[in-house]
């Protein structure tokens, strides 16, 4: 099912999620409606925390014909080098603004898959940068945090007004 995308500054999105026990029938639930749900809103990641469920997963496919699904439980990354380089990232969670986000140019991804299996595999590149959006998703950390605080308070003006606009339609 299509869940509905919380949007900055909903406070929900400061949740810090928890942990997966165990990889079960619900959880593969979870992950299958996270990914229509991020496929539906054209993204290539989506945490668990912008559906408002704290629980630490995140779906992500970076191939241009939403081929390549990537189920991510439990994620922990670990940056290779110390090299990191600016990309514009967007949010789901702050539609229609973009921003240049310095990040790790390579990290190393362990997680488990939806068979509760654990991996791991090399990132760079845009791959990379949405493994620590993502990330940061579940610290309740957004890219916005980053930004001066002028802004960030200007994209919460606008987002504001948005949410009003919402509400009195
Ligand atoms: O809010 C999210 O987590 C999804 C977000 C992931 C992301 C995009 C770009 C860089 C890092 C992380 C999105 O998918 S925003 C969608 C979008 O604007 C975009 C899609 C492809 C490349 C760049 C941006
Ligand atoms: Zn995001």
């Amino acid at each position: 099912a299509k869940l509905p995308i919380l949007e900055f500054p909903d406070e929900r999105l400061r949740t810090k999620a928890a942990p997966v026990e165990t990889v079960d029938d619900e959880v593969r639930k979870l992950v299958d409606d996270m990914l229509e749900t991020m496929y539906d809103a054209r993204g290539i990641g989506l945490a668990a925390t912008q559906i408002d469920v704290h629980r630490r997963v995140v779906v992500m496919d970076v191939s241009d014909d939403n081929s390549q699904p990537l189920v991510l439980i439990n994620p922990r990354y670990t940056p290779i080098g110390d090299e990191k380089e600016p990309l514009s990232e967007g949010c789901l969670s702050i539609p229609d603004y973009y921003a240049e986000v310095p990040r790790f140019l390579k990290v190393q991804l362990n997680a488990l898959d939806r068979n509760g299996d654990a991996y791991e595999l090399e990132a760079e590149g845009l791959l990379a940068h949405c493994i620590q959006h993502e990330y940061d998703h579940l610290e309740g950390v957004l890219f916005v945090d980053y930004l001066s605080p002028l802004k960030r308070n200007r994209i919460l003006k606008k987002m504001q007004k948005r949410h009003k606009q919402i509400q009195d339609a």
